[in-house]
């Protein structure tokens, strides 16, 4: 398994307290280096917080998150570790390169699908510009820069056939074609990991499959890895690579799609039946 021979993030013993409630306990897992990997369970399971605490916006209680790049990694990062836990938000984005979308859409809306392809490249136009005005106006090294940042905006627009709609508001767009801008915006930092919280919430099956495309072409083309936090079955069963279930914070199951698929305690704690009812929807599953 790629996550076990070649691990992009380790999470380790990760514990996070709020006051006495422990919303996730102990736990510990590997996301493989070009893998999409799927975190799935129950409402309150400790998901978003697993999110939280790999991107810096929690600090947690206990435990070690380690990121590991390797050279040939995404816009020429070097080998190098970066413990997360440790590290300012900023940093994790900027430096270890991780990048995130949120459960509900935080686009620029009032700013045109492009400007908000381009807003996500600011930092590299500004070290570009040596951060200086003579530099924003002068420096070949900032025009070289601003050239790239639109090409790899057009890029990803045309990845995700949004290109005819460039000159629009992001917030006119339908709501399948925001959900794929977000992500776009979050590949044009050029992230070695990209984790997305319930990208498919709120789609038609026609923009979930839209979804699953994008996915796997930001797996396949860019092998940036993907971890996901997903309700939606059919994409995590179509696309994932490697499935991690929690329940009430702690890991009950990690493997294959097809072996979380057929393992009795996820279809139970996931779906929240009885034992007696397991077999019952289990066929539904399979069916
Ligand atoms: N900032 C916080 N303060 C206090 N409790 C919190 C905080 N964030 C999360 N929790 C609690 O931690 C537990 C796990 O929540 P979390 O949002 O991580 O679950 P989840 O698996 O992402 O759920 P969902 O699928 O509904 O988004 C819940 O009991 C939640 O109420």
């Amino acid at each position: 398994m790629r996550w076990e021979k070649d691990p992009i993030l380790h999470v380790e013993h990760l514990k996070m307290r709020f006051g006495g409630l422990v919303a996730v306990n102990d736990l510990s897992f590997k996301v493989g280096r070009g893998d999409i990997t799927a975190l799935i369970g129950p409402n309150g399971a400790g998901k978003t917080t697993v999110f939280n605490c790999i991107t810096g916006f929690y600090k947690p209680s206990e435990g070690m998150l380690t990121l590991r790049h390797k050279a040939g990694d995404r816009a020429g990062s070097d080998d190098g570790s970066f413990l997360l836990e440790r590290l300012p938000g900023h940093r994790i984005s900027q430096d270890a390169r991780v990048a995130r979308t949120f459960q509900n859409i935080r686009l620029f809306s009032g700013m045109t699908v492009l400007e908000n392809l381009l807003v996500a490249q600011h930092n590299t136009l500004m070290q570009a510009s040596g951060f200086t005005i003579a530099g924003l106006f002068g420096l070949p090294s900032f025009r070289a820069a601003e050239r790239e940042a639109v090409d790899k905006a057009r890029h990803w627009l045309e990845k995700i056939n949004l290109i005819e709609r460039a000159d629009d508001p992001a917030g006119d767009l339908p709501y399948g074609d925001q959900r794929r801008l977000e992500i776009a915006r979050a590949m044009c930092t050029d992230p070695v990991l990209l984790c997305l919280d319930e990208p498919a919430a709120g789609l038609n099956p026609r923009e979930s499959q839209e979804l699953n495309n994008l996915l796997l072409s930001v797996r396949n083309d860019h092998n940036t890895a993907v971890l996901l936090i997903e309700h939606d079955m059919s994409v995590v069963m179509q696309i994932s690579d490697h499935v991690i279930v929690l329940d009430y914070g702690t890991k009950i199951a990690d493997g294959t799609p097809e072996e979380i698929r057929n393992d009795q305690r996820v279809i139970a704690a996931y779906l929240g039946v009885d034992d007696d009812e397991v077999e019952e929807v289990e066929a539904e599953v399979r069916a």
